[in-house]
């Protein structure tokens, strides 16, 4: 199979969907892998290591895309990148559909196939393709939100460990999945006081037996989140309802509850973020302020330490990449129902129904999907 592997063009993203490891393993499995020069020069992997691995070094991205039956990326398609798709290709990355209708559209207008990383499941209940990067991201929001709670930033001037004689600072993660434990970890290893709310009980039970009283658990509800609000410095949005648009659980009348300087973290910005007042930014802007509380909402959180996140992110996307060359992805999908719960778009249709939903589209079934041969 011919593999494409294209430089990343979105805002200050460095990292790259292979690596020339990755790259190895697809040519001793027989295909034939095209890399786009520079992909991933940002991360310490130059042309040469490519090269060295195997792969064809290609310098336009149109020629790259022409030739592709399987690309392998990171973030969603940019306009210019899904102008480029075309039926029978396969587009295999990042795409969070729900909030973003224009990419929805660009995707079915081309006729592609496109499998969501994030919406690929796991035998426990788990996603594995989003988990390494909500790893980072959960991590990052902590670095992120102390810095943001600088005078400098427009924080309120708070240090997340506070010092002997003053208290720390206080921190509420919304949303206690694989983003809110490593918000949480980071959070507390920095000697803040944390709150992790969630709807999930076994998921409230399991972190109270993991920290224990270094944790306090709270059942996620509009009031509980409201009463918590007025003595928050930092709040980091992590909740997640796979594929579809992120529940808001602070509006814009909540905010008043804030201190001024108070920072909000939406990670949860790539499903629309859970804050009413969030729009997505970018690494060079990261933040804005809304009556006096400062919003960080960078939807590729992770591209800020794109060797970290390269790494962990290939690591767990290579063997579903091996698969869909391997064995063509109607037979790889056919054979493993979590990669199948990954495809979002198939020949101009939507197939995940919480996309279908989310922009008030037809929604075809997986089901007639695989068993069809177009
Ligand atoms: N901005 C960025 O760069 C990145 C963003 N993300 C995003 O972070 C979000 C969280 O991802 P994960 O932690 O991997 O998901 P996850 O599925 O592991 O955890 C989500 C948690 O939210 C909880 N939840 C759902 N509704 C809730 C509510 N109303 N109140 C409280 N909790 C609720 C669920 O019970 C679950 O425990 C996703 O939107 C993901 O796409 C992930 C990585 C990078
Ligand atoms: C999960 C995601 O969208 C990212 O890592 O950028
Ligand atoms: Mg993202």
């Amino acid at each position: 199979m011919d593999i494409a592997v294209p430089r990343e063009i979105k805002n200050n993203e460095y990292r790259v969907g292979m690596t020339p490891a990755g790259v190895r393993e697809l040519i001793r499995a027989g295909h034939r892998v095209r890399v786009q020069t520079g992909a991933g020069e940002g991360v310490g992997f130059g042309d040469d290591h490519y090269a060295a691995a195997g792969a064809e070094l290609v310098a336009d991205a149109a020629a790259l895309f022409a030739g592709a039956e399987l690309i392998v990326k990171v973030k969603e398609p940019q306009p210019e990148e899904y102008r480029r798709l075309k039926p029978g290709q396969v587009l295999f990355t990042y795409l969070h559909l729900a909030p973003d209708e224009a990419q929805t559209k660009g995707l079915l207008a081309s006729g592609c196939t496109a499998i969501a990383y994030e919406t690929v499941t796991d035998a426990h209940g788990g996603l594995p393709l989003l988990a390494p990067m909500s790893e980072v991201a959960g991590r990052m929001a902590v670095q992120a939100g102390a810095h943001c709670l600088e005078k400098a930033q427009g924080g309120r001037g708070v240090l997340l460990g506070g010092v002997p004689g003053v208290p720390p600072a206080r921190v509420l993660v919304l949303g206690g999945g694989v983003v809110g434990i490593n918000a949480a970890r980071m959070a507390m290893g920095l000697g803040a006081d944390v709150t992790i709310f969630d709807k999930s009980l076994p998921r409230l039970t399991q972190l109270d037996a993991l920290y224990g009283p270094a944790i306090k658990t709270q059942y996620s509800t509009a009031d509980a989140i409201e009463a918590e609000l007025e003595r928050a410095d930092l709040v980091i949005g992590a909740v997640l309802i796979p594929g579809a648009s992120a529940p808001k659980l602070i509006t814009r009348d909540m905010l008043n509850k804030l201190p001024k300087g108070a920072v909000l973290v939406d990670v949860a910005i790539d499903q629309g973020g859970c804050f009413e007042t969030s729009t997505p930014t970018t690494h060079q802007q990261p933040t804005f302020e809304v009556e006096g509380v400062v919003h960080y909402c960078v939807a590729n959180m992770p591209g800020a330490v794109a060797r970290t996140a390269t790494l962990a992110l290939t690591n767990a996307t290579l063997p579903f990449v091996l698969d869909l060359a391997n064995k063509g992805w109607r037979r790889a999908l056919n054979e493993d129902v979590h990669l199948a719960r990954g495809l979002n778009v198939h020949a101009g249709k939507v197939v995940y129904r919480a996309v279908a939903e989310a922009h008030g589209l037809a929604h075809e079934p997986l089901e007639r999907v695989l068993a069809g041969t177009n």
